[in-house]
């Protein structure tokens, strides 16, 4: 048995998006506004500086201002995870302490990018930020955008470690979701990354789910974590189809966090612009985006 706590990483975590102010710098207000929100909402915990976050497009200073943020507003109330992957070992390193000294929960982060990485190489990077601190360790299996596949041999010889608690898998492959669920064992998490399958991966069993579509519309992810875990699986799928129409949308603008971002200062959030290359909202998008904030909200309305 692992010796972490591992029922407060189960749930709705919301991967954050990147906060800036009108000049595109990281500003920790913003930060502070949309934690703030989300814990209101009543989400399990916030993923911070992932994907959704924007990690890989700031310098370390200003994803740990990011973090600080985070953690200050609501780190006593949900569970803080800190994404500390970056191009190199050394800046994971530099960001997994820094997630320590500041109370974040756990650290996760994906192969270093970049350049095509051996197993062997991932793994000593995987080690060495493992071992750079005393905080819990979820890895972050993403291969569509990292370039590598996590084999199951290295997930079972990551996983015998006290310290390594799961696995974040953003492949699309619910076998592989499952397979990954039974090497690591019944004290080893896996939790959902494509929001498309939240169900489906629950239903398969993930123990819980980390996305970037949540931010837009958690309260839609709740009521389907509800309704599964009362056993109501028609309603659930309902719900599910539900969030799947808006993801479809979501994705069909030029990006995603884009659209998202838009959305949320329709709601009084305003968290500022992706950051190049990532693409804001094209004005001439914006009423498509309107009318798909207000059918998010008549649908928030019916939970
Ligand atoms: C490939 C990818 O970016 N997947 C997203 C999903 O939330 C994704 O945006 C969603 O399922 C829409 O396709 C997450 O798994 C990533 C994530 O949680 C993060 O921001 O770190």
């Amino acid at each position: 048995m692992k010796s972490y706590h591992l029922d407060r990483f189960k749930g709705i975590t919301i991967a954050m998006y990147s906060c800036y102010d009108e000049q595109g710098n990281v500003s920790p207000e913003a930060a502070r506004r949309l934690a703030r929100h989300y814990a209101d909402v009543g989400v399990s915990g916030l993923y911070v500086g992932g994907s959704s976050g924007e990690g890989m497009l700031q310098s370390a200073s200003e994803r740990k201002l990011t973090l600080e943020a985070a953690v200050q507003e609501v780190g006593r109330e949900l569970t803080v995870i800190a994404h500390v992957g970056a191009p190199s070992t050394r800046e994971s390193i530099e960001l997994a302490k820094h997630a320590e000294e500041v109370g974040a929960h756990a650290v996760s982060a994906v192969p270093a990018i970049y350049y095509r990485l051996s197993p062997q190489s991932v793994e000593r990077h995987w080690q060495a930020i493992i071992d750079s601190t005393s905080l819990p360790f979820i890895i972050y299996h993403i291969p569509q955008t990292t370039g590598f596949q996590l084999s199951k041999s290295l997930l079972v010889k990551m996983a015998a470690q006290d310290k390594v608690i799961g696995v974040k898998i953003s492949a699309e492959s619910t076998f592989e979701l499952q397979q990954f669920k039974a090497a690591g064992g019944d004290d080893f998490l896996v939790l959902n990354g494509p929001d498309e399958q939240y169900l489906a991966g629950r239903s398969i069993g993930a123990d819980g789910g980390i996305g970037g579509t949540y931010g837009v519309m958690p309260e839609l992810f709740m009521q389907i974590e509800r309704c599964f875990a009362e056993g109501k699986l028609e309603e659930a799928r309902k719900w599910q189809f539900t969030v799947n129409e808006i993801i479809t949308e979501l994705l069909s603008f030029p990006s995603l966090y884009g659209a998202c971002k838009a959305i949320l200062k329709l709601r009084g959030l305003d968290i500022g612009e992706p950051r190049m290359p990532l693409l804001p909202v094209a004005e001439t998008d914006m009423e498509r985006v309107r009318a798909l904030n207000e059918k998010i909200l008549h649908y928030i309305a019916q939970v």
